[in-house]
């Protein structure tokens, strides 16, 4: 059988947040989360509440599209922008090595991922060579989306962290229970001895007013020597799909 990608949207944008934050993308979206957070951007990569059912149609048709490796780049070719963000949903339950492999050294990539997970013990086919094909950006899901983290996940991308210079964390922070969230984070980055300069803090929030008036995010990031990533995306245009 082929490998086939669950894929919820393709569109163009200028990467939103994190190091690359400004630079011309292709957004890949694939379907599909194995967490549920509470304050989810996207649930329309995994709940049946909103999008992939639509519901104007009698059957529920869903929108997403499963593509065959071979239709998925024939798709990416087509647009002509050689950088891609694999966000999802949870993108790690896709074959990525094999997707990055496949389209050659003009590509670039960076992963939007949740850190549950370990490639190359997880997915079919994806080699330890492929962490270095991309970007990865782990966002771990603590008790401020109602999740837990995986321990053993996470100190993979925290080991992996120590030689792979390009794997960053970004979490998610509420202004509301900053204290509470700086703390969970704090003990996490001790115990999984993952370096300050590699982590991102992020506010939470898919509203205009939510990205700004934040100098309290700008004042813990300098407290601790962290880096600190709006949402450029969400400051432009608020919640809106496909930007
Ligand atoms: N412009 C833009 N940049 C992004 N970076 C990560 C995104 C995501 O949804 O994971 C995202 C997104 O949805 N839009
Ligand atoms: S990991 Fe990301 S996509 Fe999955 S439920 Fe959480 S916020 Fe949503
Ligand atoms: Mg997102």
């Amino acid at each position: 059988m082929s490998t086939s990608f669950l894929i919820n949207e393709i569109y163009p944008c200028l990467q939103g947040e994190g190091i690359n934050l400004g630079k011309p993308s292709l957004l890949v979206r694939f379907q599909i989360c194995n967490l549920r957070c509470v304050w989810c951007d996207t649930p329309y990569t995994h709940t049946f509440k909103s999008d992939p059912l639509n519901k104007t149609e009698p059957n529920g048709k869903q929108k997403y599209i499963r593509h065959t490796l071979e239709s998925l780049i024939q798709n990416i070719q087509s647009q002509n922008i050689n950088h891609l963000i694999l966000s999802g949903g949870e993108p790690t339950l896709h074959n990525l090595g094999l997707l990055m492999r496949s389209l050659g050294k003009s590509f670039s990539a960076e992963v939007e991922s949740n850190g549950t997970r370990i490639p190359h013990l997880q997915v079919p086919n994806f080699l330890e060579d492929d962490y270095n094909l991309m970007q990865w950006n782990i966002s771990p899901k603590f008790s401020n989306a109602g999740e837990k983290i995986e321990p053993e996940a996470l100190k993979h991308w925290a080991n992996l962290s120590k030689t792979n210079h390009s794997i960053f964390f970004k979490f998610v922070v509420r202004k509301s229970e900053i204290t509470k969230d700086i703390s969970e984070i704090l003990s996490l980055i001790k115990e999984y001895n993952i370096s300050n300069d590699r982590v991102f803090l992020m506010a939470e929030g898919i509203t205009v007013d939510s990205q700004l008036a934040n100098i309290w995010l700008h004042d813990e990031c300098l407290k601790y020597g962290f880096r600190y990533t709006p949402r450029l995306h969400i400051l432009l245009f608020g919640n809106k799909r496909g930007v």
